[in-house]
């Protein structure tokens, strides 16, 4: 991928060191500043290629149209919940995650709130802090034989599966995306939230937040639980209603909560904190040196693979560009780009296109038609001087204006693959087709007219339509030398009906098609 040159990186989190050194030790400058507040980081981030966080920095749309030309959010961890990753995308921004870095970490601490609101552990340390000794007060419940409720079986739902049947505590589970089969290899039972809920002594969720996991637990559900369920939560507040919570402990309903997470961190109303019943931690869940130096680690290593064309790896919304990282592709993707270029120099309509039709032709384009649109919107696109268009934003920002864009593969008995671009504005259609040959992108046919040799889609290209005439040739040659311009190649197309289309490559562009020559019907020029 071009122009992913990452040079300035700040850090506004605590992130283990080893994430800086690695950087460094790759010719990237760092900058750690934790503790900012908002305005200092919208201050500060357009003079950054890339920003590294936590969860606690807030990279709301604000702060990401300060951006200057960030190029990528790097979250060393999880939850990318802190990042408005809609307005990451308009802006051509990658953000990129380590998902697995803290997962044995968070299933741990969720065991360890299991086990402590079995037993009333930190009650009882409190209390023998105070100078108690009270064995009365604190009687526990076995966990063998109890059955654990886990919502959410991705990855650390399953670890905490896994150690929890050491207790020999009966799992089960609900999960909308991971099958039955698959969660029953590891020994959770799925079954639909209503029956689930009746069955469990203990509830532990780990979902993303998102509307349909928003108050997953809330009065109704927690209505139909059995009486003195204990909860919960190391994945995101929220996910468990907090209003409907205090309700549920207060009845009794609820027997104890364990919680590690809240709405608002931290959290400006204590009553939840303060319940006798609930024990709680300032989101520790990936706070161990272990997982911190392993996210450290992946989202810098991640960050120099992607710099180095290597690989991207964990980007959250730029699937598009994963597929990208080989020399084959990028090949393709320049003549995408190309594509899209000649197309919107074509177009002299002054109105932008209002349909696009990108085709793939050819086995080896079976599963590129995604990638391919995308670089011909970044070669269709107007112009703008931050980030973009690019492969992260195109599509995107394409769809924002209304275009009717249609993607398809057409397998046929092709020999040769191809990209075929149909642009239609007003009844007006425009044509181009393209290949890959020897490494080097190659125009193949436009509006009708077939080259006789593939144009190579490289540098100053001024593209023209006229009659065969023998006046054609010394008139146009002869206006580019009264503009200075010198001629590298030229291309001409089979004839198809009266006009036909040329293919000039020049050392620089013209300043007015207008004065090309008078045999010239109609004229457009690019750099590829
Ligand atoms: N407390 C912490 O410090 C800490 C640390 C790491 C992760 N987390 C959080 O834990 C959560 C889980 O992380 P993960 O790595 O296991 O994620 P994951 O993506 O591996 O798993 C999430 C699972 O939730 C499932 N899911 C989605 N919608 C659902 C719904 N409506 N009902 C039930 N299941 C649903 C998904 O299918 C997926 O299997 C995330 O919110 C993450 O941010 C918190
Ligand atoms: O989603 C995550 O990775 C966890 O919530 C951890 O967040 P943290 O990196 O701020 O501890």
């Amino acid at each position: 991928m071009r122009n992913m040159a990452i040079k300035r990186v700040l850090i506004s989190e605590s992130v283990d060191p080893c994430c800086k050194k690695i950087l460094q030790d790759n010719g990237i400058e760092v900058t750690e500043k934790s503790n900012m507040n908002k305005d200092e980081l919208k201050a500060q981030i357009k003079d950054f290629d890339a920003l590294v966080v936590r969860s606690a920095t807030k990279v709301s749309a604000d702060v990401i149209e300060n951006a200057g030309s960030l190029k990528l959010i790097g979250r060393a961890g999880t939850g990318v919940d802190n990042v408005d990753v809609e307005a990451a995308t308009k802006k051509g921004i990658i953000v990129m995650n380590t998902p697995s870095g803290n997962t044995i970490s968070a299933a741990e601490l969720t065991c360890a709130l299991v086990m402590s609101l079995s037993r009333n552990i930190p009650q009882a340390v409190m209390s023998m802090k105070a100078g108690n000794w009270d064995r009365k007060k604190f009687m526990g419940a076995e966990l063998y034989g109890k059955t654990l409720g886990i919502i959410g079986l991705g990855r650390i739902g399953k670890e905490v599966a896994t150690r929890m049947q050491s207790f020999a505590m009966r799992t089960i589970g609900y999960d909308p995306i991971t099958p039955p089969e698959v969660s029953k290899s590891w020994g959770v039972e799925q079954m639909s939230l209503e029956e689930l809920w009746p069955q469990c002594d203990y509830i532990t969720v780990h979902t993303p937040l998102m509307p349909s996991t928003t108050g997953l637990l809330n009065d109704a559900s927690f209505a139909k639980c059995k009486r003195g369920v204990k909860v919960v939560n190391c994945a995101r507040g929220g996910i468990i209603d907090e209003a409907a919570l205090l309700r549920a402990l207060e009845s009794g309903q609820c027997g104890g909560a364990g919680l590690d997470v809240f709405v608002e961190e931290p959290p400006k109303d204590q009553a939840l904190i303060n319940h006798p019943n609930v024990i709680s931690c300032p989101h520790l869940g990936a706070s161990t040196k272990e997982a911190q130096a392993r996210c450290g680690q992946d989202i810098a290593l991640q960050i120099v693979d992607m710099v180095k064309g290597k690989a991207l790896v964990g980007a959250v919304n730029a699937q598009v560009l994963a597929s990208t990282f080989t020399p084959e592709s990028q090949q393709w993707i320049r003549l995408g780009e190309a594509l899209g270029k000649l197309l919107k120099a074509c177009n002299t309509t002054k109105q932008p296109y209002n349909q696009v039709h990108i085709t793939t032709q050819g086995e080896c384009l079976k599963k590129s038609a995604e990638f391919l649109s995308s670089a011909v919107f970044v070669g269709l696109m107007p112009e703008s001087s931050e980030n973009g268009p690019n492969l992260v934003n195109a599509l995107t920002l394409a769809e924002e204006t209304g275009i009717t864009i249609k993607k398809g593969h057409s397998d046929g008995n092709q020999a040769k693959a191809t990209c075929v671009l149909e642009a239609s504005v007003n009844g007006s259609v425009y044509k181009a087709s393209g290949t890959v040959q020897t490494a080097v992108p190659v125009l193949l046919e436009l509006n009708g007219s077939v080259f006789r040799q593939p144009v190579p889609l490289s540098g100053n290209l001024l593209f023209f339509r006229a009659a065969a005439s023998p006046q054609l040739l010394p008139s146009v040659t002869g206006e580019l030398a009264a503009a200075d311009v010198e001629i590298d190649h030229f291309s001409a197309s089979s004839a198809s009906g009266d006009d036909q289309w040329y293919c000039v490559g020049v050392t620089s562009l013209l300043k007015d098609l207008s004065t090309l020559s008078p045999l010239v019907k109609e004229a457009a020029q690019l750099t590829a």
